[in-house]
């Protein structure tokens, strides 16, 4: 788009118009009348500045009572050179465009031209108006990695997740946070299931716990979490961990202790549903991932009446409790406890496999160990991880894709991102 104005006017009206002291003054921006008052208001310089603001009027369509005459100043640069500086009303007009101006006159007029174009091309601007807002929220969190930065620079992650008879819940967890750019991926997990999860995940350090014999966490196993959550840049708890007493002296543990972003998934929901009151003293900045079955248990009712409230629901829980809330299922919503919402538009039913959950609890807490403010990192994930599954299906088809397939095309969809 291309806008143009331009202005005449004749010197002695503006002379004239000078004898009122106020007339500069009401005129000229403040950089504008410093200018000119330097060289001691020479009338028809005071004339191309009128003039130039009249023209500016005229190209971007509102007339001189469309902004205040002070916010579109003629400015001088070192070498003469005349350029609009504009601010206000003035610049909101010109939100999106760039102007030009040249001024001139003789001894009796003086005139302005203003030209004014598109920054972006009126195509660019639409195809960033289709950008789904997911995919713009995902944009704005993955920053290039620098080329001098190394894996401290990405965060360490510690994931506790797995237990006997669901270490593969601990291998996707930890797979796809690795996947998803973390510099460190450390996960505690039962020792008799460390083999398993190591050789799925050879990238990741391990932390192997012990349950004592009673079933409860051992004393030296409390000291190796705390060690590891001094380390962590954010932490995964739930996945696959089961409800032993082991698993409910963890998640416990973990609430307590934790002050970096914590989320909470599977297991990890499950045990705070029988007291979520906890959640109110929990230092940390939380994310809950609940399915609807999961988020009936945190609210004591049932999947069906979940699924008929899904938006009140999960905007109430995030402002009762102060968390960020994904409800997860066909329209993941994510809401954060001030009432700001994401309706996911990516995924299929050929996610509604065990395991999808897994792998997108280790991508949002892989991108919140990066430093992403959690609600664009768990939005951003959810976004990604349908992406995935919406790619998954065109190629796998729905019945035949498996949760670890998605992993498998994130390595594409980061490369066409650009990261
Ligand atoms: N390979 C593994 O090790 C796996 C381990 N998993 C772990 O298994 C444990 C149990 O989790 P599950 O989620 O399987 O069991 P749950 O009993 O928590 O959830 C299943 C029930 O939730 C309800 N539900 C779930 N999604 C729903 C939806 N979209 N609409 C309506 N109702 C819905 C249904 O009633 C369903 O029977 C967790 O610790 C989990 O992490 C699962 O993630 C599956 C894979
Ligand atoms: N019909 C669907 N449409 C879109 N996404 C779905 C659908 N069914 C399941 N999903 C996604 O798959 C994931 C399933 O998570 P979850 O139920 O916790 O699985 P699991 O615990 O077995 O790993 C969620 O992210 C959910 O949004
Ligand atoms: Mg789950």
């Amino acid at each position: 788009m291309l806008l143009i104005g331009t202005d005449l006017v004749e010197i002695a009206r503006i002379r004239k118009s000078m004898r009122n002291p106020l007339f500069c003054a009401r005129i000229l921006g403040k950089s504008e009348y410093e200018q000119l008052a330097r060289r001691g208001f020479p009338a028809q310089s005071v004339a191309a500045s009128f003039c130039a603001k009249e023209a500016f009027s005229k190209a971007v369509g509102t007339g001189l009572s469309g902004f205040c005459l002070r916010e579109a100043e003629l400015l001088r640069g070192p070498n003469g050179k005349p350029r609009l500086q504009l601010t206000g009303k003035a610049a909101h007009l010109a939100e999106n465009m760039r102007f030009s101006v040249s001024v001139t006159h003789t001894a009796e007029t003086a005139a302005a031209t203003v030209v004014g174009w598109n920054e972006k091309s009126e195509m660019q601007i639409s195809e960033e108006r289709d950008v789904p807002e997911g995919r713009r929220i995902l944009l704005n969190m993955l920053k290039p990695r620098g080329p001098e930065s190394n894996k401290g620079c990405y965060g360490r992650l510690l994931c506790v997740c797995g237990s006997e008879g669901m270490a593969g819940a601990a291998a996707m967890s930890t797979l796809s946070a690795l996947r998803c750019g973390t510099g460190i991926v450390e996960t505690a997990l039962p020792r008799s299931i460390y083999p398993i999860v190591a050789s799925l995940a050879p990238e990741a350090v391990f932390t192997l716990l012990d349950a004592s014999p009673g079933g409860d966490l051992a004393d030296r196993d409390l000291e190796s979490l705390d060690s590891a959550l001094s380390r962590a840049s954010a932490c995964l708890v739930g996945c696959g961990l089961g409800k032993s007493p082991f698993a409910r002296r963890t998640v416990s543990r973990v609430l307590q202790t934790a002050d970096v972003p914590l989320v909470l998934d599977a297991d990890g929901i499950n045990i705070v549903s029988e007291h979520i009151d906890e959640l109110k003293t929990v230092r940390a900045p939380l994310v809950l991932t609940p399915h609807p079955g999961e988020m009936a248990r945190l609210l004591r009712t049932t999947p069906e009446e979940v699924q008929k409230n899904r938006e009140l629901f999960a905007r109430s829980f995030a402002r009762d409790l102060g968390v960020i809330l994904v409800l997860k299922g066909f329209e993941t919503l994510v809401v954060s406890p001030q009432g700001k919402l994401y309706r996911n538009t990516t995924g299929n039913p050929g996610m509604a496999k065990g395991g999808s959950g897994d792998v997108l609890a280790g991508m949002i807490a892989s991108f919140a160990a990066q430093g992403v403010d959690l609600f664009s990192a768990a939005a951003g994930a959810v976004y990604l991880h349908g992406l995935a599954g919406d790619r998954c299906a065109g190629t796998l088809s729905q019945c035949a894709m498996l949760p670890t397939d998605l992993i498998g095309k994130l390595p594409e969809l980061f490369l066409e991102l650009g990261r």
